[in-house]
């Protein structure tokens, strides 16, 4: 099966809150949530990736940080591998250029979205040390 490595932004503002980006329809899974990001390219390494995806798909300018999470997670469609990093803005505004809707919501919310399940294991590592408590 085809094996995809992804590479996603957990984007924090000023109050904490983290930006959610809800994937359009007509792609795998649509209408679900996940961090703005896509697919390292041969060659790039994964930081340089997640600017250049953020860049197109978000036009506007990050500086990426710490990894949060890593899974493996078999789809239908193929196996993808995210690693998310930390990010915070440098330039610009998030826009949805590529994406059904963006949304910025306290850490404690996240929970509420409907996510992609490969970004399950970020959430949750984001609640816990967030000290949330699950099923909240
Ligand atoms: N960007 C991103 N993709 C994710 C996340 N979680 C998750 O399961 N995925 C999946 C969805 C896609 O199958 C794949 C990433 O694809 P992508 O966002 O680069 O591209 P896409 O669906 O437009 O790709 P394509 O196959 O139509 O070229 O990883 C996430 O948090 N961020």
């Amino acid at each position: 099966m085809r094996q995809v490595d992804v590479v996603g932004a957990v984007i924090q503002n000023e109050a904490g809150e983290v930006l959610c980006a809800r994937r359009a329809s007509d792609k795998a899974q649509g209408g679900l949530w996940e961090f703005p990001g896509g697919k390292i390219e041969p060659g790039e390494q994964p930081a340089e990736s997640l600017r250049r995806e953020i860049c197109e798909e978000l036009g506007c300018e990050i500086a990426v940080g710490e990894r949060v999470a890593e899974t493996t997670y078999r789809y239908p469609h193929a196996v993808v591998r995210l690693v998310t990093f930390r990010a915070r803005l440098v330039r610009g505004q998030p826009t949805p250029r590529e994406h059904a809707e963006l949304r910025w919501l306290p850490v404690a919310d996240l929970g509420r979205l409907s996510w992609a399940p490969a970004d399950l294991p970020t959430v949750a590592r984001l609640q816990a040390e967030a000290g949330v408590r699950a099923g909240r």
